[in-house]
């Protein structure tokens, strides 16, 4: 993977304040207070169903919720718009359906119409974006065609173009065996310290969690406990749940 330093973040602060989220009479998230920082892995864990999808998809306003992100320039101590890259779980993708990397990154990242011919200058920076993840030969490639790791490494291509300020993912499952998965915080690993980017994670893998998280944050509903790997695996709410 090839990795130059673009310095994406510098010195900035992120807050996740007092996430509270609703379905009906049933209360899915409560007080959540998640403090992010550059250059750190925070990974979100906890038993199905404990809302961890629920707030990514609070942080990314795509659902209703009460509280708010801030995004603070620490330089100027100024309030910003954060611009945030996600990468989901997994995206479905019909086997046959005739668009290329090139098609679906341009959609992403341009007002170009991907039907005319191919915009040159557009291309090449599309080539050198997949090349960060060693990926850039799929470029012509039907996506459908893609295996489970090389679309994840495209998704990742593309959530980093523009570079964000936050980048959000759902660890990979489908269709990418346990090589892939390791290769997969390899790589977010790598990212995180190249770029001193703030990743948020959720996980169920809890070993890979162990081995590359900076933070971990368990939660149920709210948040049970948040520290090192070591401190949430020794607390008593992380043995009652998964031992
Ligand atoms: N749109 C919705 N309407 C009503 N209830 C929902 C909705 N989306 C999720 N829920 C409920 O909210 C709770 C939290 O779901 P969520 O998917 O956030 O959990 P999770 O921690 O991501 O689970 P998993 O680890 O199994 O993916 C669940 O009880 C789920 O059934």
């Amino acid at each position: 993977m090839e990795l130059e330093n673009k310095g994406a973040c510098g010195r900035h602060c992120i807050k996740i304040n007092d996430i509270n989220v609703n379905f009906g009479s049933e209360k899915i998230l409560e007080n959540i207070y998640i403090h992010i920082h550059c250059g750190s892995l925070t990974v979100l864990i906890g038993p199905n169903g404990a809302g961890k999808s629920t707030l990514l998809k609070s942080i990314l306003g795509e659902i209703k919720h009460t509280g708010n992100i801030s995004f603070t320039d620490l330089k100027d101590n100024t309030k910003q718009k954060i611009r945030i890259g996600y990468v989901p779980q997994n995206i479905n993708i019909e086997h046959d359906i005739p668009i290329t990397v090139y098609d679906l990154f341009a959609s992403y990242i341009s007002n170009y119409p991907v039907w005319l011919r191919k915009n040159k200058k557009l291309y090449q920076k599309i080539y050198e974006q997949l090349k960060i993840f060693s990926i850039e030969d799929c470029i012509d490639k039907q996506v459908g065609k893609l295996s489970g790791g090389q679309l994840q490494r495209v998704l990742l291509s593309i959530a980093i173009t523009p570079m964000p300020n936050l980048l959000i993912l759902d660890e990979p499952v489908s269709g990418i065996d346990r090589n892939g998965v390791r290769d997969f915080y390899r790589i977010v690993s790598k990212m995180k310290e190249k770029y001193d980017m703030a990743i948020l994670l959720v996980s169920h893998d809890l070993n890979l969690v162990k081995k590359y998280a900076d933070k971990v944050i368990l939660i149920n509903h709210k948040i049970l406990c948040q520290g090192t790997p070591e401190e949430v695996y020794n607390d008593a709410n992380f043995k009652e749940i998964f031992d």
